[in-house]
């Protein structure tokens, strides 16, 4: 079932149209990522879909909810952390868990949030002495504690490190593990790799792409390479025999190195050519498509320009 279902969505912001009629759906129980470069809209559409922004054009149903004629309804059932939260340095961890719980009918008890998120023993900490990955582990217990069934969580782990991200990542998938649909906002392909069931992809003017991580991968066919060393004692220079096979589209060697260059499963057909062949290689690596090259592909520029 679609929890959330975007049709012709349309904003300006003066003369300049950032969402030229973006359409997608999110399906109830997943990780959906919205995944682009920074301006190209993502924040724009979580806060037209959570109600906080009013769409020129387009449709909009939240759990059912028009995010503006009902907003309060659907404020009561989703959980938002804003791109920019910032609170007082001085609030006591504990204290704005109690206010968040206030704006709603039926709240989570943030006692149990607290320790469910490793926050028990930072309770009475005050917020400014939070390290950066206990101040996310906070917003993402003040974006559940309304108890929602969707959860809007942007640019979560910028500016964590890679062991604070990670760690946020694994929270991420015990916020889906219990039930809460994730929309996750990101820029970040790794991320979004690792997290999302389903990835809308953004370029200027809105959605290029929405799919799995890996069908996005597979659809755009991008080249990769296989890379290998001869060993000692093939006698038989596999340039030749390698090039023609089928989706191979470059062979090149550098002494005793040998890189393929090729498309789609080609990497199948190399290993085995030099098992059939009895070509001794040795260090054989396949080097992996990316989201990276998925989104190159389909825009015709680079993600990280
Ligand atoms: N309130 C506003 N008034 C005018 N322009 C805006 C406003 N909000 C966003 N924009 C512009 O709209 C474009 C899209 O911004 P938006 O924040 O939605 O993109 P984004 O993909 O979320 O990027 P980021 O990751 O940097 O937030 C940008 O060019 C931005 O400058």
């Amino acid at each position: 079932m679609a929890v959330i279902d975007v049709a012709g969505l349309t904003k300006r912001y003066g003369g300049h149209t950032v969402l030229n009629g973006v359409s997608f759906s999110v399906e109830e129980g997943e990780i959906f990522g919205l995944l682009g470069p920074n301006g190209t809209g993502k924040t724009t559409t979580v806060e037209c879909v959570e109600g906080l922004r009013r769409p020129d054009s387009g449709t909009i149903r939240v759990l059912g909810l028009d995010p503006i004629g009902d907003g309060r309804a659907l404020r009561e059932r989703i959980g938002v952390q804003l791109q920019h939260t910032e609170l007082p340095d001085n609030i006591k961890v504990w204290e704005v868990l109690d206010l968040y719980a206030t704006f709603y009918a039926e709240p989570n008890d943030w006692r149990k949030l607290l320790e469910q998120w490793g926050l028990g023993d930072k309770r009475d900490a005050r917020f400014g002495k939070l390290s950066g990955g206990q101040k996310q582990r906070l917003f993402i217990a003040l974006a559940l504690v309304g108890n929602p069934k969707v959860a809007f969580l942007d640019e979560l782990t910028s500016g964590l490190d890679p062991q604070a991200r990670r760690a946020t990542w694994e929270l991420i998938k015990q916020v889906r593990a219990s039930g809460v649909t994730v929309v996750l906002v990101s820029h970040f392909m790794d991320e979004v790799e690792e997290l999302c069931d389903r990835v809308a992809v953004f370029d200027r003017g809105g959605i290029v792409a929405t799919g799995s991580p890996a069908e996005l991968i597979d659809e755009v066919d991008a080249e990769h390479q296989v890379r290998f060393t001869l060993m000692a004692g093939a006698a038989d220079d596999p340039v030749a025999l390698l090039s023609g096979l089928p989706g191979v589209s470059g062979v090149t060697r550098d002494g005793d190195r040998v890189s393929v260059t090729g498309r789609g499963d080609f990497a199948t057909a190399v290993t085995s050519a030099l098992a059939r062949n009895l070509i001794p290689v040795a260090n054989l690596r396949i080097d992996k498509r990316t989201l990276d090259d998925a989104f190159t592909t389909l825009t015709g520029r680079s993600f990280h320009p």
